[in-house]
């Protein structure tokens, strides 16, 4: 992890408190885009231990990955793919993959679809994400990948928030331990 990233990364973030309704505090990261400097460096630092590698394609989950996965996709030169969700009103028309979510995080089961067009058997897939608990939603891209006859290098996260047997089973790299944040 780059240390000065990273300690950009822990000062830009926020817990914060939507109000009496809520029982838990809800993360912030929206500090993480505004700084020009560490929006410049997400990208690449993403991306660096997956570049010998040579992956083809990005694929990111919406929402945040839909912000995230171009920033990776450029920096490596490839082309990017959106996993888009079940129930956000968005669904894309056209032949798709899904594969549903074990419960994640908040206890749900998420229904992810990719286009078949944008995915397939030459291609060597880095996934990209803001945050990493459960891994859910990673496991149900990975089932994605493997329908479509993709390999999966790997994650890259910038906030990693998972069980170290998680992290070492989906090949999860971070820019931060969840730990590492400010509370
Ligand atoms: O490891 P997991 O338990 O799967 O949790 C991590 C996922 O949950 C968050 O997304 P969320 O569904 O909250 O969507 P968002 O990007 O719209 O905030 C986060 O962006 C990851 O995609
Ligand atoms: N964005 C996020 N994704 C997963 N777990 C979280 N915990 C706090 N914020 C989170």
């Amino acid at each position: 992890m780059p240390a000065d990233l990273t300690e950009r990364l822990a000062t830009l973030f926020q817990w914060i408190d939507p109000g009496p309704d809520t029982s838990h505090l809800v993360s912030d990261i929206s500090g993480w885009w505004r700084d020009p400097a560490v929006l410049a460096e997400l990208g690449p630092a993403l991306v660096a231990p997956y570049r010998a590698a040579r992956p083809t394609v990005v694929l990111a989950p919406a929402v945040t990955g839909l912000l995230l996965g171009p920033l990776a996709a450029t920096a490596l030169g490839v082309g990017f793919v959106a996993a888009h969700k079940h129930g956000d009103g968005r669904l894309p028309a056209g032949p798709l993959t899904w594969a549903q979510t074990p419960p994640d995080y908040r206890g749900r089961r998420v229904d992810l679809a990719v286009r078949d067009r944008h995915l397939g058997p030459d291609d060597r897939v880095l996934v990209v994400d803001d945050w990493v608990r459960t891994g859910a939603q990673l496991r149900a891209l990975y089932d994605i990948c493997a329908v479509r006859g993709a390999e999966v290098l790997g994650t890259a996260v910038v906030a990693v928030d998972c069980p170290p047997d998680v992290a070492a089973d989906l090949r999860i790299t971070g820019l931060i331990d969840a730990a590492d944040l400010p509370t």
